[in-house]
């Protein structure tokens, strides 16, 4: 089953923390579909070098961008303005945490973590929608959170900033419908991906775990996450808006997180 090859012909791509794992894969998805991208990161030598590799398959541009910082990503949206002169998609996915039962996460974690995925993700979507999709009267924003639907034991902090973010979608999407622009979530369970390298051993073992606890015996793979954002970018989903896509084997309604925290809790 395939997308149209020419889905994405003439439109322009945001893909925040474009340069690996899921992102990688969603810059590359809507390459392969016509689209021109633009991926940012905060580390310039990798993100560079993911450009140079998605550049073979289309126009690729990157900047070096910290999304919890505004005045970089007033300077991405600069940039995107004079390389492509407008923006049609945003996928908010530069995000993430680190695995901790919620007595011992500090201030500087917590707010580390709020402030990535909840604020930045709200400063990339605040500013793109300024410079890009209000005036534009038109544009599309796909946020990447995490499967918070039950709480999200033993990482607490990504699912409250993750259950923000779903909030915001809501609220975005009614806000900006009058300017023609929708907001969506993807919440991914379980991927094979670089993000699961950055666990310590412990919670690496546990992983072997959920793998046999989920319904489909099995963490889910980059291209099926590329798939769900596919659709909720493209046409094909113009009436959607404000809502959640799980892509998770069922884990949003199955899947027993406590014995995680056990795992952490012995780590
Ligand atoms: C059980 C469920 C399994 C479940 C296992 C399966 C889960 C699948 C679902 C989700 C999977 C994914 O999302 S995979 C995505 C994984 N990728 C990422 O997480 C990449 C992005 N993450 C990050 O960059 C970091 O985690 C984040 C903290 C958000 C931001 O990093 P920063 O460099 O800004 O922050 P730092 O300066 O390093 O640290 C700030 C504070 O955060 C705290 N801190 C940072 N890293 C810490 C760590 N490893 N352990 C403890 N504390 C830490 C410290 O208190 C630090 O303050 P001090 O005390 O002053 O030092
Ligand atoms: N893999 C999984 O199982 C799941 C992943 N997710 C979510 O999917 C998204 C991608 O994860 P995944 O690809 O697996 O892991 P990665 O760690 O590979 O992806 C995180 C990306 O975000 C970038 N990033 C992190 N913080 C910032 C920041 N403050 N500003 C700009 N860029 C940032 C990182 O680059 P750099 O370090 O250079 O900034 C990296 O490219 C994340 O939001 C993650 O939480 C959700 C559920 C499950």
């Amino acid at each position: 089953m395939m997308y149209a090859a020419n889905l994405f012909e003439d439109k322009v791509a945001l893909v925040t923390g474009g340069r690996s794992g899921i992102g990688y894969g969603i810059a590359e998805a809507l390459l392969k579909l016509g689209a021109k991208v633009a991926i940012c990161s905060r580390k310039e030598a990798p993100l560079a070098e993911a450009a140079e590799q998605l550049s073979k398959l289309g126009p690729c541009r990157y900047q070096a961008c910290d999304i919890r910082d505004g005045a970089q990503v007033e300077r991405l949206a600069e940039r995107i303005k004079s390389e492509y002169g407008r923006l049609d998609l945003l996928v908010n996915n530069a995000g993430g945490q680190f695995p901790s039962l919620a007595r011992a996460i500090s201030d500087n974690g917590w707010n580390a973590v709020i402030n990535t995925n909840l604020n930045g993700t709200f400063y990339v979507s605040r500013i793109m929608a300024e410079h890009f999709f209000i005036p534009q009267a038109s544009g599309n924003i796909v946020n990447i959170i995490v499967n918070m639907a039950r709480g999200f034991p033993g990482m607490a902090h990504t699912g409250a900033a993750r259950a923000g973010v779903e909030n915001l979608t809501k609220s975005l999407a009614q806000e900006w419908a009058t300017y023609n622009v929708r907001v969506n979530c993807v919440a991914p369970g379980t991927i094979i991906s670089s993000g699961l390298h950055t666990y310590a051993e412990p919670v690496k073992a546990l992983l072997e775990e959920m793998k046999a606890d989920n319904l489909m015996g099995r963490h889910g793979r980059v291209e099926e996450v590329a798939n769900a954002v596919l659709f909720l970018a493209s046409p094909l989903s113009s009436y959607t808006s404000g809502t959640t896509l799980y892509v998770d084997g069922l884990d949003h309604l199955h899947s027993d997180r406590m014995r995680l925290v056990n795992g952490v809790r012995s780590s």
